[in-house]
């Protein structure tokens, strides 16, 4: 079995990448998120995966696989970042109100030289919120590390009305595609036959 390693500080990513049934370690990559100009959201979550994993796999033996990703949320082509106060959840929040926004998930494998990357694209719509269930949203400390200050797994899964795509890429790592990328690398789940 070759050794994998996922480029991730995410409590989200670790628990995910475990219900698959791989054995693993986590080696989190610190790397500039800035956006860079004229990059399209899909060409920044796709480079950043693929960053996180070539930061961590360059220390590593050739036969180590590193699998690193990156979400984003996105409103009419605006990125949606981690909010750094009330004020610019409030901003992310008020724009997700009642509408629906892209959650963009990339995930890459990096090996020696070889490296693959997947972007997977889900659409979420929101109900409408108030001001007020804005704010208290803030209070119970939930948005303060997600792309686009709410998680779906938590106490914002009530603002979803509607999913269009993956449910664990907007938590953070898509399984499906993750399953399958990693199989290519030959790092297959205990359920794959070959
Ligand atoms: C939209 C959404 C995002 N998120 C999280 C997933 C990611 O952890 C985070 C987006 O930030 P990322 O920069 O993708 O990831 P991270 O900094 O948490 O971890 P690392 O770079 O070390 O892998 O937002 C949720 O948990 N639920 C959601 O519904």
């Amino acid at each position: 079995m070759k050794k994998l390693i996922l480029a991730s500080q995410s409590p989200r990513r670790r628990e995910l990448l475990a219900q698959l049934g791989y054995q693993f370690t986590c080696c989190p990559a610190d790397i500039d998120e800035t956006v860079q100009l004229h990059e399209s959201p899909k060409e920044y979550v796709e480079r950043l995966a693929l960053e996180k994993s070539a930061c961590i796999a360059k220390e590593q033996a050739e036969t180590t696989l590193v699998l690193g990703s990156d979400t984003c949320v996105v409103y009419q082509n605006c990125i949606l970042g981690k909010p750094e106060n009330l004020a610019q959840a409030t901003d992310h929040l008020t724009r997700l109100s009642g509408n629906t926004h892209q959650v963009l998930t990339a995930i890459a494998v990096v090996q020696g030289q070889f490296s693959k990357a997947v972007v997977v694209c889900t659409d979420v719509t929101f109900k409408t919120l108030t001001t007020q269930e804005i704010i208290n949203y803030w209070h119970t400390g939930e948005p303060q590390d997600k792309a686009g200050s709410y998680g779906i797994q938590g106490i914002a899964g009530q603002f979803v009305k509607h999913i269009c795509g993956s449910y664990s890429a907007v938590v953070g790592l898509p399984l499906y595609e993750t399953a399958q990328l990693l199989a290519e690398f030959s790092c297959p789940t205990p359920v794959h036959s070959s």
